[in-house]
């Protein structure tokens, strides 16, 4: 049976630029998983492309439906946006090998729907120090940097990946990026050890 990968960490660990890179591996196969909003679209965005695009009405049928596996609603100066994952055609082919970012409760959701077998976290770890540094450098190449933003998100950061909760959703195993190529490495070995 295929599995679907939770790739998880703090801020600036260095996920998407490790999800791009693993979509990319043509011996892994990944097939991501589209997340759906409730947010606006942006300028430059697509549906079906970085998110879904749906409205409360499409959410409440499918909560109705009982396809929504996790949910997280954030209250924002334009009003509550709500972010989820949904049981739809995307995620039907049982041999196929999905990779998505989460958080960890989104986890331990798509674990307890989906079944411990076909659910695998993919925990990547940066030391303090450097993430910092690496989240300043990204942010300063922002037309404008929004350092206030970014502190706040280090800080939410301890909480929602303390060493409790990490114990908690029983992530043991933990992908130190110091070096991307050897991360990356190490990951693909990892899900390749992983397939049946
Ligand atoms: N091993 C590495 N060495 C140096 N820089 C790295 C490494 N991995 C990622 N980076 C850089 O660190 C920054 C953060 O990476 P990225 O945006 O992929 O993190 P993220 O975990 O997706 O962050 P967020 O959750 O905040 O969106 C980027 O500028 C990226 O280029």
């Amino acid at each position: 049976m295929g599995k679907i990968y939770c790739m998880m960490g703090k801020s600036s660990t260095g996920k998407d630029t490790l999800y791009k890179m693993l979509l990319e591996d043509g011996a892994l196969s990944l097939k991501k998983i589209i997340p759906y909003t409730t947010r606006p679209m942006r300028r430059g965005e697509t549906d079906g492309v970085e998110y879904y695009f749906c409205g409360e009405k499409e959410l409440s049928g499918l909560l109705e439906q009982g396809k929504v596996i996790e949910l997280r609603a954030y209250d924002t100066v334009q009003g509550v946006w709500k972010y989820f994952t949904v049981d739809d055609h995307q995620i039907q082919d049982l041999r196929q090998n999905y990779l998505l970012i989460g958080t960890l409760e989104a986890y331990g959701k798509l674990r307890d729907y989906f079944g411990k077998e076909r659910v695998v976290p993919i925990y990547i770890e940066v030391e303090d120090g450097i993430r910092l540094e690496r989240a300043i450098g990204r942010e300063r190449q922002q037309r404008e940097p929004h350092y206030e933003e970014m502190c706040r998100r280090f800080l939410a950061d301890a909480a929602d990946f303390s060493e409790e909760k990490l114990l908690d959703a029983q992530i043991t195993m933990r992908f130190v990026n110091d070096d991307l190529k050897q991360t990356e490495e190490n990951i693909r070995d990892y899900i390749l050890s992983q397939n049946d």
